[in-house]
């Protein structure tokens, strides 16, 4: 498995912990000129194998076919017919994969803002921007150009599992990934092919698209205990499959808070949105199913800067000769900021820039003596998060749309308190938190209800 930095760039390397969701990341940093994040896909399938061994086999058994989801915007490269190898021997028939590059994520920051500006204008309503698979595919050209060569077919993580699932010769792609890596038509559902390769693109990488729902092919052997020729379905965006598993109303919006923050409402059908990018808009309008779009802001400061916050005072308690561990900051923070139940203190967070403004920076001001406890600094921080989301879409807007109820998910509001009451604080609605809100359930859901509802017409 090849990384996709180019050794001329002599990256940094560094293995932060691994959390449970964010398995083997490798973080690359070369700060004078970019920030590159990569994972390893043997490590993803490693844990795949490992949440399906841990599933109980009678119910293996019984799947009647398979949804998949992963997040959006990365590619990964294989080559045709070598992506993987089945494993027989072992207690359970698995893959693993073979010729493949590294995963490319929605995370990466090695296209600046310059780079992003030589590339030619998409024929699309979506912009492009660092860590969308066609400006990843676009920077290896020029950066690293034998990278490449090594492969013949690109797509999503997800796309890849759904491939070899099936043996498929060359990927399938949703139109809800498919958008989310640029130069995507959605109207046209089509690649913008001459744009393309006018600039040199290998257009040969790009995925076939399919109907969202619809299936992709049926396992070609037997996965662990599921048997072969179960139908597996076209790989979903994780937005869209999180949405569909929670949005019971056309009335419902949908706040996640993890990592990332996305706060999600639905178009009436028949909205189209204009059809020009507008790279400085902060919401985004994203293919949802049946034509109809999911409208987006997508923040990249969600939890991360909480789990920043937290890791510099862990690390200046280090340096002070003291240990403390994450999990007891996070616990004494959030229980200081529950005391302090105000504060004039502003905190900008937005540390990782935003797609729409990649090079803003996190700021504070109003800074008072009296306004410097720990209370007072994490209530700001929460604050903050759901402010600066307000400002990419105020919440009024949503009224417009006919939106009635916000429902939160995502762990990193889930765990906190102080941020639900920031929430509850600045949303006109009333907010409630649901049980399911789940990508895999989404993806689960959309196998059993639209598929069955084909086969009952
Ligand atoms: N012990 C904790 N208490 C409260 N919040 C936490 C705790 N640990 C992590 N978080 C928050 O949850 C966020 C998401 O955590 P994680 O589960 O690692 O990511 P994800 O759900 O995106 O895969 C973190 O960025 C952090 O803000
Ligand atoms: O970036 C977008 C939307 O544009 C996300 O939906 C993307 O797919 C990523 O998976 C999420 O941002 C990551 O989700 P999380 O870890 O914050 O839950």
């Amino acid at each position: 498995m090849t990384s996709m930095i180019p050794s001329s760039h002599k990256p940094q390397f560094s293995e932060p912990s691994p959390t449970p969701n964010r398995m083997a990341f490798l973080v690359f940093s070369c700060p004078s000129c970019w920030t590159g994040q990569e994972q390893d896909v043997r490590r993803i399938i490693q844990a795949l194998n490992e949440c399906l061994a841990a599933l109980p086999r009678q119910q293996l058994r019984k799947v009647c076919s398979i949804g998949v989801s992963g997040q959006m915007h990365g590619v990964m490269f294989w080559k045709t017919g070598q992506g993987c190898e089945w494993t027989e021997g072992g207690a359970a028939p698995v893959f693993e994969p073979r010729a493949v590059s590294q995963l490319v994520t929605w995370q990466d920051g090695r296209c600046s803002s310059k780079f992003l500006a030589s590339l030619p204008q998409p024929e699309s309503h979506l912009s492009v921007a660092t860590g969308f698979g066609c400006a990843t595919i676009f920077w290896l050209l020029k950066n690293s150009p034998e990278s490449l060569k090594s492969y013949d077919v690109a797509g999503t993580i997800h796309d890849y599992v759904v491939a070899m699932l099936c043996g498929l010769t060359r990927p399938l792609m949703s139109d809800q990934n498919a958008a989310s890596w640029g130069y995507f038509n959605t109207r046209r559902q089509s690649w913008n092919l001459e744009i393309l390769r006018a600039a040199g693109f290998p257009v040969h990488l790009l995925p076939d698209i399919a109907e969202p729902g619809s299936v992709a092919g049926r396992t070609s052997r037997a996965w662990f205990e599921i048997p072969k020729g179960t139908p597996v379905g076209v790989a979903l965006g994780d937005l869209q499959a999180s949405v569909y598993s929670c949005m019971a109303q056309r009335t419902d919006a949908v706040l996640n808070i993890s990592t990332s923050v996305q706060l999600v409402a639905s178009m009436p059908s028949g909205f189209q949105p204009a059809q020009t990018p507008d790279p400085t808009a902060p919401v985004a309008y994203f293919p949802y199913f049946d034509r109809t779009y999911l409208a987006v802001a997508a923040s990249l400061n969600g939890g991360n800067v909480l789990a920043t916050f937290v890791r510099m005072l862990v690390q200046w308690m280090a340096d002070l000769g003291l240990e403390v561990e994450e999990s007891t900051v996070y616990s004494c923070m959030i229980q200081a900021a529950a005391q302090q139940r105000d504060t004039c203190l502003t905190i900008t967070p937005t540390v990782l820039g935003e797609r729409h403004l990649p090079d803003q920076l996190a700021s504070v001001t109003r800074i008072s003596s009296s306004d410097l406890s720990l209370g007072h600094v994490t209530r700001a921080l929460c604050r903050g998060i759901i402010q600066n989301l307000h400002s990419m879409l105020p919440f009024q807007q949503l009224r417009e749309w006919g939106v009635e109820r916000v429902i939160g998910s995502g762990s990193a509001l889930s765990r906190n308190e102080v941020l639900k009451q920031e929430v509850q604080r600045a949303f006109p609605f009333p907010v409630s938190y649901g049980q399911d809100v789940d990508a895999a359930v989404g993806a689960a859901l959309v196998m059993l209800q639209r598929n069955f509802n084909q086969q009952e017409s």
